[in-house]
């Protein structure tokens, strides 16, 4: 079996900011194989998210490759941008799981629905939705709307969503940011306990100590060249 799950070599990504190019990323690498965890640490600013968003192809970036689950992208590669956008989409339904800040819910669908339907394009069973909602102490909320509950119940919602999927590869944006100190160790517990059980690697952004160093390996970004 190939444990590696990622590698990334070379990755730069610069921004304009009025009108002068600011350097997020300069010739970054990092490795990740099979039941690691990976912390991103760095100060606010320093390309945290514009890194996971690269991972998981929300984001190109303007030079580098990544082979991601034996799928590969280079940035020199001529392959139409179409057909790597279907690859990362495909990656994303089924096999990478991603807790974003701003938790991705569908508005019109119940947090159990949400969760369903995370499962159901992810190939999973829809059986237990419920149980991680229940898990995660959510599940009295299960037939409310997102916009019917608080940012921090929202992110759970999310972080159940990504459980139901069983994905090969979790990344998240500081998972527990809007959770109090009780919740985010409940939910940090979680996190760890699925990685460790089903084998998955994880990647996360935090600005949370404690949380880096459960992290087998940390990669602080405020030590990139440019930054
Ligand atoms: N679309 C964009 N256009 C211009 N600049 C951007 C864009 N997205 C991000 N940036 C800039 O790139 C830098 C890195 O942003 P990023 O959100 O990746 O940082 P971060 O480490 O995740 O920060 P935080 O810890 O505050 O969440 C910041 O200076 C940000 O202002």
């Amino acid at each position: 079996m190939v444990d590696s799950l990622l590698t990334a070599r070379g990755l730069n990504k610069q921004f304009r900011s009025a009108n002068q190019p600011v350097a997020v990323l300069s010739n970054l690498a990092l490795h990740l194989e099979r039941g690691e965890s990976l912390a991103l640490t760095g100060r606010s600013g320093s390309g945290k998210t514009t890194l996971l968003n690269i991972l998981c192809g929300l984001e190109k970036p303007d030079a580098g490759r990544l082979q991601v689950l034996g799928e590969v992208f280079d940035s020199r590669a001529p392959e139409a941008g179409s057909q790597a956008e279907a690859r990362w989409a495909s990656l994303r339904r089924q096999r990478i799981g991603v807790v974003f800040q701003d938790a991705n819910l569908m508005p019109a669908l119940s947090l159990l629905d949400n969760v369903r339907l995370r499962a159901r394009l992810a190939g999973q069973s829809e059986a237990d939705c419920q149980d991680w909602l229940e898990r995660l102490d959510i599940g009295e909320l299960a037939e409310r709307y997102p916009d019917q509950v608080s940012g921090g119940q929202r992110q759970r919602a999310a972080l159940a969503m990504v459980f139901a999927m069983k994905p090969a590869l979790i990344l998240a944006d500081e998972p527990t940011g809007s959770l109090d100190r009780h919740t985010a160790e409940d939910v940090t517990r979680q996190l760890f306990d699925l990685q460790a059980r089903h084998g998955c690697g994880l990647i996360l952004a935090t600005h949370d100590t404690e949380l880096a160093t459960r992290c087998s390996h940390r990669l602080d970004l405020g030590h990139q060249p440019g930054t």
